[in-house]
């Protein structure tokens, strides 16, 4: 179940209500604080609880797919080690680097690419209190040129490359004619965490996609699911 809402920055954002996570969990005071999404200086006063930080890059491009179909924006992702898609980044120990440090290494190791995140790039932290994990989510936009970098470097100069990271993807957000194509058939992939969520969060947070393209891409995943395993899964 989906609703779309209004930000307090005034955007469209995707309300997941199936995914976010939800519950309670104590604060350095004893307290209860609200969990699911929360701010970065409330994930940050979580005792117990592990940070893990991954970034959406993102690029405009006039590029088209068949000299027919526009690509509109690169939008990266990657395969990982254990064959689930999720955004580059990984663990960070606040105690001994600040979250964008943390996130600034993994990138490094990950993508063979040298970029520094800041506190400007952070989008969302999201606790979830069965794994006492909070990922924090954040994105950059770049131009063509740069993202075009990052792949390069990321398939030849990562440390990463071929153990943790099997390859860099981009979303194709294009639905294909019969509507399965594209974003439908991308979403019906497996993600690791609530990284499936972050990106449809992304898509309509920085108008890649409107909220209808995104309903309607969610729609076709949905039959293709149930096409696949009935209703079984
Ligand atoms: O892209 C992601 N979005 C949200 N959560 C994620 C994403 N990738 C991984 N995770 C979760 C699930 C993992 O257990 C932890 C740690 O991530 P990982 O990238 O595997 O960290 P290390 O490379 O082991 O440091 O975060």
């Amino acid at each position: 179940q989906r609703l779309f809402a209004e930000t307090t920055l005034g955007r469209i954002t995707v309300i997941n209500t199936s995914s976010h996570w939800s519950g309670n969990y104590a604060n350095t005071t004893g307290g209860s604080m609200a969990s699911g999404q929360l701010s970065r200086e409330e994930a940050l006063a979580c005792v117990g609880c592990r940070h893990a930080c991954h970034i959406l890059l993102y690029a405009d491009t006039e590029a088209q797919l068949f000299e027919e179909i526009p690509i509109r924006h690169i939008i990266l992702m990657q395969m990982r080690f254990d064959g689930l898609l999720g955004f580059p980044g990984g663990l960070v120990d606040p105690s001994e680097e600040s979250l964008e440090e943390g996130l600034s290494r993994e990138l490094w190791e990950e993508l063979g690419f040298s970029l520094s995140v800041t506190l400007e790039d952070h989008v969302s932290s999201c606790h979830n209190p069965s794994s006492h994990l909070i990922t924090h989510f954040y994105a950059r936009r770049m131009e063509e040129k740069e993202i075009r970098e990052v792949e390069r470097a990321a398939a030849s100069t990562a440390t990463d490359h071929g153990h943790e990271v099997m390859g860099m993807v981009r979303v194709p957000i294009y639905t294909l004619k019969g509507g399965e194509g594209g974003l439908p058939s991308f979403l019906s992939h497996s993600f690791i965490g609530n990284s499936r969520s972050q990106l449809e969060d992304a898509l309509v947070r920085f108008g890649l996609v409107t909220p209808e393209e995104l309903q309607t891409a969610l729609t076709h995943a949905e039959q293709r699911r149930k096409q696949l395993w009935g209703g079984a899964a």
